[in-house]
């Protein structure tokens, strides 16, 4: 790899600070949020969105109850302007809700603007122009004073311009972009004659949004870099400190944290991450992280599969199977140790709920593997076990639970894994819960054509108190016999009667439970018997518990016999 051509970031920018103090803070509540999905996402695609797609993102955005939303950059194209014009003349706008438009720093574009805006009560105009100094060399072709001059120009036009509007003041925004690669003092500067030149003040704060438009170094330098504009930017009660985190080395997400660590009150970003190459940083892992910290985001993500879908169809881009919180396999353990103790960690969550007298949905979490409930965003339980060939028993065990209230012995849930382990490594497939249902049946409980012993009818009678008898007709092989036993119960009476057709059983293990509410439910009956010597489960499923019993042993000797 020619890694000779790079080089690190202190070499490319000064750091401002050494004694920084974010690492000790912790995070205790939601910043200022700021969706650039209509902007800064919508620049970033293929085909970027038509009215009716913004006008579904908007939607969402408000009812997730975002309350500053960049809505587009109106001198780019007619279709951002036309939506603009729409939500100014529609009254579509909540009251809490501020309108936020993107514009260069060019006389032309901050006219077009500005017109975009006639008649929106609450604005955020927001201004950029490029500061580091490779943009300033090679795009802008100025010098550090010529680039100062152009910003202060344009933020001069700006002021006259939106000074005549009646109504509400106009906010402004100013976002020196690769902030993270230009001079701190240079910024400084730079914003703090912004500051002066908006005349900003606590009632009418400016925003100083400052991006790392590239990510260029590891997160730490970022934090490092807001913390010396949080501590040295002038009027600081006047000014809002924002941050607009890119994600080209995979950190926009701690990029953010950082950020707000060392002083940032507003984080604009993308739902899902969209935006320019790898993506703006991320609302959604934002937001989900703060809670599962246990701070309130301030946004709705209660049906993030929602949420989702309409992203999916505005961006047209599909959201990763392994997204933070919002992909499909991200609450879903294959894996056999996992799922074990995630189904010990859901069956402790409830019953200590029940124990404290709380709804299951109110009470602490604390199950492995899941840093947050899944429910808490709108996803089920289903999809949090699936199996596999590295699943393991306790997987097995809690789907057939769940789905069909199959509460298998302990002793017999390594037994039935190693015959879901033969299917799923000679498939190299996933099974559904119904695939093991039928599985567990074709195994334990219906022994198929080729049974070596079937019972014809059978009866049991208790003559005098303590000892059964059992008789049946047995059709084993060519013969078909009438067997007749008796022992202290009617399971031992038919282990005495199956002796007569060449079966020695011995019951180990009994197990049975209903499978269902009501008397009419089903039970079911989980036996371990020795048969000849050879040690076989067998189920049998019933809504006589008797019977249930008598078909789980004949399962078992047909097992054994097998
Ligand atoms: C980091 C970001 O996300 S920044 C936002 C990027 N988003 C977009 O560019 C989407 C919308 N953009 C557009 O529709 C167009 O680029 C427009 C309408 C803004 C300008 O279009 P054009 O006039 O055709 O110029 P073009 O797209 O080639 O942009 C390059 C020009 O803008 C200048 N420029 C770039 N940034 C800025 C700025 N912040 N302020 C003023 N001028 C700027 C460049 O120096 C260059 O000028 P030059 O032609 O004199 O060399
Ligand atoms: C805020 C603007 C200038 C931006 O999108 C960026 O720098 O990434
Ligand atoms: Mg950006």
């Amino acid at each position: 790899m020619p890694s000779h051509r790079y080089r690190p970031v202190e070499q490319r920018v000064a750091l401002p600070l050494t004694d920084r103090t974010w690492p000790s803070r912790t995070l205790r509540q939601a910043p200022l949020w700021v969706p650039v999905d209509l902007r800064d996402g919508n620049q970033a695609l293929a085909e970027p969105m038509d009215t009716a797609r913004k006008r579904r993102m908007f939607d969402l955005l408000v009812a997730m109850g975002y309350k500053e939303i960049e809505v587009g950059y109106p001198s780019a194209s007619q279709t951002d302007y036309d939506f603009v014009r729409h939500l100014a003349t529609s009254g579509d706008v909540p009251d809490d809700v501020t309108i936020s438009v993107f514009t260069a720093a060019r006389a032309d574009l901050i006219d077009r603007t500005v017109d975009s805006v006639d008649g929106l009560p609450r604005v955020v105009v927001h201004l950029y122009t490029a500061t580091a100094p490779v943009w300033r060399d090679v795009v802008l072709g100025r010098s550090r004073a010529e680039v100062h001059r152009l910003i202060l120009d344009a933020g001069t036009h700006l002021l006259r311009r939106t000074d005549r509007r009646p109504g509400p003041a106009v906010r402004f925004e100013f976002s020196p972009e690769v902030f993270n690669l230009t001079e701190p003092d240079y910024i400084l500067e730079i914003c703090d004659s912004m500051t002066e030149l908006w005349q900003a003040s606590p009632d009418r704060p400016v925003i100083h949004n400052l991006p790392a438009t590239v990510e260029v170094a590891t997160p730490n330098v970022y934090a490092d870099q807001i913390e010396y504009m949080h501590r040295n930017l002038a009027r600081r009660d006047s000014v809002i400190l924002s941050v607009h985190p890119h994600n080209d080395r995979g950190t926009g997400v701690a990029c953010a944290e950082l950020a707000v660590l060392a002083g940032a009150q507003r984080v604009e970003g993308c739902l899902f991450g969209n935006g320019e190459r790898t993506g703006n940083v991320d609302l959604v892992t934002l937001a989900l992280n703060l809670h599962a910290q246990g701070v309130d985001p301030m946004v709705d993500f209660s049906d993030i599969d929602a949420v989702r879908e309409v992203v999916e169809h505005c961006n047209r881009l599909p959201v990763h199977p392994r997204h933070p919180y919002g992909g499909d396999l991200v609450h879903t353990a294959f894996s056999g140790t996992h799922q074990d103790a995630i189904a010990k960690g859901l069956a402790h969550h409830a019953k200590r709920a029940a124990e404290d007298g709380v709804p299951p949905e109110d009470a602490p979490w604390t199950v492995p593997y899941l840093p947050i409930d899944p429910a808490d965003i709108g996803r089920t339980y289903e999809e949090v076990i699936r199996i596999n060939s590295q699943s393991g028993k306790g997987g097995v065990a809690h789907l057939l639970n769940t789905h069909y209230g199959l509460d298998l012995p302990q002793r017999m849930r390594p037994d039935f894994s190693r015959v879901v382990q033969r299917v799923t490594d000679t498939t190299g497939q996933e099974m559904s819960a119904k695939d093991l249902r039928d599985l567990f049946e074709h195994t334990y409980v219906d022994p198929g054509r080729d049974a070596a012993v079937a019972l014809g009818s059978w009866s049991t009678s208790e003559p005098t108190a303590g000892k059964h008898t059992f008789t049946a007709t047995v059709h084993t092989g060519d013969r078909t016999l009438t067997c007749a036993g008796e022992g202290n119960g009617p399971l031992a009476a038919m282990a005495d009667a199956l002796r007569g057709a060449g079966f020695v059983v011995d019951v180990l293990a009994y197990t049975e439970h209903a499978t269902g509410a009501g008397p009419d439910s089903p039970a079911i009956a989980y036996l371990e018997c020795r048969v000849n010597g050879v040690v076989r489960w067998g189920a049998g499923w019933d809504t006589s518990l008797l019977a249930a019993s008598v078909q789980g042993v004949i399962a078992a000797v047909n097992r054994a016999a097998r």
